[in-house]
């Protein structure tokens, strides 16, 4: 099995995957012309005879954080190591752009603590996801997913302040 950056040739077979599971909320559902733009941010796995097997992503909000999005494997392909090899190579790649603190939002916690990820017990912690995706997502107000950090989770945001994310979340009234 490879894990390696993506190329603009495998944004086809992305987007099928991630929108496969965007129907019940597992992953936010991604246009193809989105993901084309946002193709450096994802790295793939495949079989060593080329298969594609999964992706994930690394969104680089700034040097005080980062975000793992949309890890997924291909459901003949899962339990073969394919998902613990993207999300190390993403967490390496945040090292490398010596990234302070990695979040996400999942419904499966359990598969990111022996990552060295923790709860965030308030998503409004995290006022640049709020204003990225939270604010545009039909779930807003009746959010399933956890949000967790890897690293401190930052005091600075660059996208918004956090007073008016949490305005926005309803959090303040
Ligand atoms: C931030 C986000 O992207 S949240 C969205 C997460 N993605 C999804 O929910 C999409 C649907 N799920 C999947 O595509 C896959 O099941 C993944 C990506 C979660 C895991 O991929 P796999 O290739 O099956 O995982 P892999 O084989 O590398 O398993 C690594 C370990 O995680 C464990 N694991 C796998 N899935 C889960 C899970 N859902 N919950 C808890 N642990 C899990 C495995 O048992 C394995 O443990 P082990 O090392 O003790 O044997």
């Amino acid at each position: 099995m490879l894990v390696r950056k993506a190329r603009l040739q495998d944004a086809t077979n992305i987007y099928e995957l991630v929108n496969s599971l965007s129907h019940d909320g597992t992953l936010l559902r991604r246009v193809f012309a989105e993901i084309c733009e946002n193709i450096r941010d994802f790295t793939v796995a495949e079989s060593d005879s080329g298969v594609f097997l999964g992706c994930g992503a690394l969104h680089l909000y700034g040097p005080h954080l980062a975000e793992v999005r949309s890890i997924v494997v291909k459901p003949e392909a899962k339990g073969q190591g394919a998902g613990a090899k993207l999300l190390n190579a993403l967490l390496e790649e945040a090292d490398d752009h010596g990234v302070g603190c990695v979040c996400l939002f999942t419904r499966i916690p359990d598969f990111f603590f022996r990552y060295g990820f923790r709860v965030v017990e308030d998503k409004v912690a995290l006022p640049d996801k709020i204003y990225k995706d939270c604010q545009n997502c039909p779930r807003l107000y009746r959010c399933d997913e956890v949000a967790m950090a890897r690293g401190l989770v930052p005091k600075v945001s660059i996208l918004g302040p956090r007073i008016e994310a949490e305005q926005l979340v309803r959090l303040t009234g």
